[in-house]
């Protein structure tokens, strides 16, 4: 990265921030402000913001203003993503967005230790570079992804890996959704401690 990003979180590489309704896991349905970081090395194929991985496409802004800026909206809710967050330092951003009663919540692959103070951690786990036991101890919700049958194998693998009272949800990918759906809906039914996520946004059309 040729970025010089400080190691203080002061300023983060942005590559956009929205304020729309969270359409995916547990807090499906509930407005919330989105703050995505760009940066990403975790190469997953069928990745559905491929713009995000390179950092330094994306300006390094100062925390203070993406804190400031999240401040203005009516939900105290802020989710963090990317492109991967945790490969930044996220103490200060989410140190500066609880001061001013925001709650955070971060959406993360889980690929790099963990860091900020977070509300609410979900984790979706990829095949491609797993998760650090930092991250997986401290998961409120796990949000696997299946892209074909053999995932639900990988999925159970995973769900040992987090708390008991972590939430297991298995979400389709995208352009598998067709074939994959019907292959959840009947895996859920067999075991019901998983339940279903989908990407409620894009059927919605809003961001
Ligand atoms: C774009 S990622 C960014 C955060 C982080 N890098 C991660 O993967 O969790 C946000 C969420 O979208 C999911 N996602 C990405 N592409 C997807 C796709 N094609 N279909 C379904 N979910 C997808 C990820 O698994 C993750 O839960
Ligand atoms: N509405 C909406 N909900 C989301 N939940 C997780 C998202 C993400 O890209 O991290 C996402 C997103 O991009 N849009
Ligand atoms: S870890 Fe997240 S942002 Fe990175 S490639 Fe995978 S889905 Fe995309
Ligand atoms: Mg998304």
């Amino acid at each position: 990265m040729a970025h010089q990003i400080p190691d203080d979180g002061t300023l983060l590489p942005l590559m956009e921030e929205f304020y729309t309704i969270q359409g995916e896991g547990y807090h499906t349905g509930k407005a919330a402000y989105f703050i995505r970081l760009g940066g990403c090395d975790v190469g997953c194929h069928w990745c559905d913001v491929k713009e995000s991985w390179d950092a330094e496409l994306h300006a390094l802004t100062a925390a203070d203003t993406i804190a400031e800026n999240a401040s203005r909206f009516p939900s105290k809710a802020v989710v963090v993503t990317g492109g991967e967050p945790l490969i930044y330092n996220l103490d200060y951003l989410t140190s500066q967005l609880q001061q001013k009663g925001i709650k955070t919540f971060i959406e993360t692959s889980g690929a790099y230790p963990l860091s900020g103070h977070w509300d609410w951690i979900c984790l979706s786990p990829k095949k491609f570079k797993g998760p650090t036991t930092s991250v997986a101890a401290k998961a409120d919700e796990l949000k696997v992804i299946i892209f074909n049958k053999s995932d639900f194998e990988w999925a159970e693998q995973h769900a040992k890996l987090v708390s008991p009272d972590c939430k297991l949800y298995l979400q389709p990918e995208w352009s598998k959704s067709k074939e994959m759906t019907p292959l959840i809906v009947e895996y859920v039914m067999n075991n019901p401690h998983w339940e279903i996520s989908l990407q409620t946004h894009k059927y919605l059309n809003i961001p």
